[in-house]
């Protein structure tokens, strides 16, 4: 019997892959293309799982057996979904936005392996200092917003902005692997540590 696995990332940011990359564990990328529109009506939680299985079921795997991951993260205000800013305009009214406050940033992951497919998601609640518009105009002029959800990213420059987080830095940057690897070695997933 055959008991090769293959991991594969359905992702084509590089922060997932770089988060993988420091686990040493070995994994192939597969950068999914699918159209990321979502109801809006949905909770957070759902809107994520569903676009990260989305992802993951978009590859298509010859190997036997195959775990394919896809995630999805999203930045969550007074209701309303930050995705990514199209504009610079966009980039500066969403961080105005999250100025001064507490917004949630979730993060949906989902593995499918051999037919099956098994799905989670975690949340980071992330409190902002209140920002003067000269902070946030020259925030937008590092360029760092752009393929970011919420115009932010905690790993860079965006970590200024940021007073206090609450649940797990990873799900901000966009693959919580902690709970990921858990979740891979209860689907069978062999992990070396
Ligand atoms: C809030 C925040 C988001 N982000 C990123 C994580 C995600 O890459 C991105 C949200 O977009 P996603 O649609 O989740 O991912 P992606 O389009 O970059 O990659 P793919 O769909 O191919 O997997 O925002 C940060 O890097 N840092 C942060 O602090």
């Amino acid at each position: 019997m055959n008991h090769t696995q293959t991991l594969i990332l359905a992702s084509s940011s590089p922060r997932r892959k770089e988060l993988l990359e420091d686990l040493r564990i070995s994994f192939e990328v597969s950068s999914s293309n699918v159209d990321e529109s979502f109801d809006a009506s949905l909770f957070p939680e759902e809107i994520v799982m569903d676009l990260a299985k989305r992802k993951a079921e978009s590859i298509v795997s010859d190997k036997e057996n195959s775990y394919i991951l896809g995630a999805d993260t999203i930045v969550y205000y007074k209701g309303n979904v930050l995705g990514k800013p199209q504009s610079k305009e966009q980039a500066y009214s969403m961080l105005k936005q999250l100025s001064g406050s507490t917004h949630s940033v979730y993060t949906g992951v989902a593995i499918v392996f051999n037919g099956h497919c098994s799905i989670f998601f975690e949340k980071t609640d992330v409190l902002f200092w209140d920002l003067t518009d000269e902070e946030i105009n020259n925030y937008v002029d590092t360029g760092e917003p752009f393929d970011k959800a919420g115009a932010y990213g905690i790993q860079g420059v965006g970590r200024t902005l940021v007073k206090r987080i609450a649940g797990d830095y990873y799900t901000v940057v966009g693959l919580p692997v902690s709970r990921l690897i858990r979740e891979l070695k209860a689907v069978g997933f062999t992990i070396p540590f």
